[in-house]
């Protein structure tokens, strides 16, 4: 234990904090995160095919994961970097396709294709979290999946993601565990809609497709999108139309919040204690978004504290928020990106556990509005940044000052002999 360390384990204790047992609970909370930072999003199911069809990655840095082995291999050293729990976030596109399995279309795919990914993450004690693939594939027309008047088009998607489903709950099943299934589609339109009902009526009977079997260890997730680029005039799935959705469903059914996903001006962290208060869980994909939904890697910066705050503030968020990650930078080292993403958001959540949340409560109970103010100040700069290097060392990965060392040796070893 350094000395540093014991300085503001005394100092937070005086003020009410117990660091040891911060600590403790902080190991003990699973990031769920995307393998897509991995490989610019590309998968392995349709043959060297750029993001399409609402997603996008720009840059070219070399190195990039292209095999199952080469993805599983970058994900355990970025592992080896990031304290705490890990989960593994896979999209249906991750399929994988041997002699004995060959390549099948989306709307095909098995539990088998993903075997491998079970048998990998066993051994190393990760969980796993599912999503359906609804872009980067020639089904999707004129931007459109299950909300277009193509039924051939809308039939497919179903298919896949009836698919999709009976592929979670198998994981759930093996994994003996909970797994998030999280539905996105990019489905919306260039400019004003002539029929925004007809679009949102068959987005809902779909769903009612897609959900029409019980599935006890999945979290049916529903993810919402303001706009995409392409799609200014319309989106199909809006967050009324999945609020609404997910409630009059019940069960666990639910929507996920992308922090890149609303309106700028909009305050992510503000609608946790909403949902919170009445669905079974909130899952995240905390991102960072540039002027548009950029998918930046996450920063500890303001906004992620915001978020980490209310997952700390608020009864029952520890458990009922699952916190994702969903950040693609292809013009930095993977690794880096992986490592310093998922480590600002377990540093957001150290820092959110070492305020005085039960006194700051009560001074704004109280009205001691002041007093709240420069209590909050005074936090800000106490000592946690040897409680966050006491944290890495415990857990056995570098402390910020020794990152980059082993993520520039493993990019010269490694990723530098992929062409
Ligand atoms: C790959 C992800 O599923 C995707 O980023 C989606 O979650 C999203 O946020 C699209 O904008
Ligand atoms: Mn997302």
């Amino acid at each position: 234990m350094s000395t540093a360390y014991e300085l503001a384990r005394e100092a937070y204790a005086a003020e009410g904090i117990d660091t040891e047992a911060v600590l403790a609970k902080l190991a003990g909370k699973a990031i769920s995160v995307n393998c897509w930072q991995g490989d610019d999003v590309m998968g392995f199911d349709q043959k060297d095919n750029a993001a399409s069809g609402g997603i996008m990655t720009t840059g070219n840095y070399p190195g990039r994961a292209r095999t199952f082995e080469e993805l599983t291999a970058d994900f355990e050293k970025a592992c080896s970097l990031i304290p705490g729990k890990k989960r593994i976030n896979l999209h249906a596109s991750y399929a994988i396709f041997t002699d004995e399995n060959p390549w099948v279309d989306r709307d095909q795919i098995e539990y088998k294709h993903f075997e491998p990914w079970v048998a990998w993450a066993k051994e190393h004690g990760y969980g796993i979290d599912f999503n359906p693939t609804l872009f980067s594939h020639p089904m999707v027309k004129e931007g459109l999946t299950v909300s277009s008047p193509d039924k051939d088009v809308r039939d497919f998607w179903i298919r896949h993601c009836i698919a999709c489903r009976k592929i979670a709950e198998r994981i759930g099943e093996e994994l003996d565990d909970m797994v998030l299934n999280n539905f996105w589609i990019p489905d919306g339109l260039k400019d004003y809609p002539a029929d925004r009902f007809g679009m949102r009526e068959r987005l809902r009977d779909a769903l009612d497709e897609i959900y029409s079997f019980d599935t006890p260890h999945v979290i049916d997730a529903m993810e919402q999108k303001v706009f995409g680029i392409g799609v200014e005039g319309f989106t199909t799935g809006n967050q009324e139309f999945y609020v609404s959705y997910a409630a009059k469903k019940g069960g666990n059914h639910v929507v996920l919040i992308d922090a890149g996903h609303f309106n700028p001006m909009e305050n992510i962290a503000d609608k946790l204690s909403s949902l919170l208060l009445f669905f079974p869980y909130v899952p995240l994909h905390v991102t960072r978004s540039m002027h548009w939904d950029s998918d930046h890697v996450v920063l500890f910066d303001d906004n992620i504290k915001e978020i980490a705050g209310e997952i700390v503030r608020c009864p029952g968020g520890w458990d009922k928020v699952i916190i994702g990650l969903d950040f693609f930078d292809a013009s930095i080292n993977r690794i880096g990106a992986w490592a310093t993403g998922t480590r600002a958001m377990e540093k957001s959540l150290l820092f959110e556990l070492l305020q005085p949340v039960e006194r700051l409560k009560e001074l704004q109970d109280t009205y001691r509005f002041s007093e709240k103010m420069i209590v909050t100040e005074q936090f800000k700069t106490m000592p946690f940044g040897a409680v966050w290097d006491e944290y890495c060392r415990r857990e056995g990965v570098p402390t910020d000052g020794g990152l980059w060392a082993p993520i520039k040796a493993y990019e010269d070893e490694v990723l530098s002999g992929r062409a």
